[in-house]
C-alpha cells in the first residue's frame, strides 16, 4: 500500500492545473484520513486509506477542494460549503480587515452582509464584534442553507438571522455596517473549469461589465445605512474606477482599500 509521501506526489502532478497542487493533496488526504493537515505532515509514512482516490478523482476533474471536503477556512472561522454557495475567497478577507480598521474600537451595533453566500463577511464580522447583531441577504436558498448551518456551527445563531431576498428590497430599517461581495464578473470573462463548471453562476456573473449589481446595490446601500456608518463592497481589481462614482453620486464619500497583492479590492463608502 502506497505511503503518504508518495501519495502525495502522485495526487499533486494530477493537479498540474492548480498553483495550490501540492497543498490540494495535502487537504484531501488529511481529509480522507479525518486528521488536520498539519497532523498528516508530521508523519508521512502513514498508510493511505482507499477513500483517497476517489478524492483524487474529484479534484482531478477540477472540482473546487472546498465542494470536496464540505469546508473552508476564511479569517478566523472555518465554514461548511458546498455546491449552490460560492467559495469563499482569501481576497474577502481585505474587506473584513477594512472594516475593523474603519470601525476601530467602536463596533458597529447592527451589520448587513448583502449576498451572504455561506454567511462568509457576516459570520467573520460578528465573530469579531462580540456584542453586534447581523442580517444576512441572500436570494439563493441553497446558500442561505449552509449560512444558517455556519452560524450555529460559530455559535453565532443567536446574533445572525438570515433572509431570502433581492438585495436589500424587503428590508427596513438602519444599519451601522454593511458589506457586500456581490457579483462582479462580465459574462463574457473567461473563467477556469473550477470556477465556471462547478459555482453557481448568480454568484459570479452581473451582466456585460460585470456592473449591474453594483448600479442596483448603490441606491440601495444609501437608504439602509444609518447615519454615521460605513458600507464596504468588494470590486473586481480593475473597476475601482467604474464603481467609486456610483457610490459618489449616492453622496458617499469613498476610500479604496487595496489587497496582500496591492491590487484594488474593497471601497469603503461613508
Ligand atoms: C460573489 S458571491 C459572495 C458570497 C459571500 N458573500 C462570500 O464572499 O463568500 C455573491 C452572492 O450574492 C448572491 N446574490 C446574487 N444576486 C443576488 C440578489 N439579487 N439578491 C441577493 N443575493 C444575491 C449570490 O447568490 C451569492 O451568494
Amino acid at each position: 500500500m502506497a505511503n503518504a509521501r508518495d501519495a502525495l506526489v502522485e495526487a499533486a502532478a494530477r493537479f498540474s492545473f492548480s498553483p495550490t497542487a501540492r497543498l490540494d493533496a495535502e487537504l484531501l488526504l488529511a481529509h480522507a484520513l479525518g486528521i488536520e493537515r498539519n497532523a498528516l505532515l508530521l508523519d508521512l509514512t502513514r498508510a493511505v486509506p482507499d477513500s483517497f482516490g476517489p478524492l483524487v478523482e474529484r479534484r482531478a476533474a477540477q472540482e473546487p477542494v472546498a465542494y470536496i471536503t464540505g469546508t473552508r477556512g476564511f479569517w478566523t472561522l472555518d465554514l461548511k460549503v458546498g455546491p449552490g454557495a460560492l467559495v469563499p475567497r482569501a481576497d474577502s478577507e481585505t474587506l473584513i480587515a477594512a472594516a475593523l480598521a474603519h470601525f476601530g474600537g467602536t463596533p458597529p451595533a447592527m451589520v448587513l452582509d448583502l449576498g451572504t453566500g455561506p454567511g462568509t463577511l457576516l459570520l467573520a464580522l460578528l465573530d469579531e464584534w462580540r456584542s453586534a447583531r447581523g442580517i444576512g441577504v441572500d436570494y439563493s436558498a441553497e446558500a442561505l442553507g449552509y449560512a444558517l448551518a455556519n452560524a450555529r456551527l460559530c455559535g453565532m445563531a443567536d446574533r445572525a438571522r438570515f433572509v431570502r431576498g433581492d438585495w436589500a428590497g424587503a428590508l427596513t430599517g438602519a444599519f451601522d455596517c454593511i458589506v457586500s461581495n456581490p457579483p462582479y464578473i462580465g459574462t463574457a470573462e473567461p473563467l477556469s473549469p473550477e470556477v465556471k463548471d462547478y459555482e453557481p453562476a448568480a454568484a459570479l456573473f452581473a451582466g456585460p461589465d460585470g456592473l449591474d449589481d453594483y448600479r442596483r446595490l448603490a441606491p440601495m446601500l444609501r437608504r439602509r445605512l444609518a447615519p454615521g456608518g460605513a458600507a464596504l463592497v468588494e470590486i473586481g481589481y480593475e473597476q475601482a474606477a467604474a464603481v467609486t462614482p456610483l457610490l459618489e453620486e449616492q453622496g458617499f464619500r469613498v476610500v479604496l482599500h487595496r489587497d496582500l497583492g496591492g491590487r484594488p479590492r474593497v471601497l469603503l463608502a461613508h
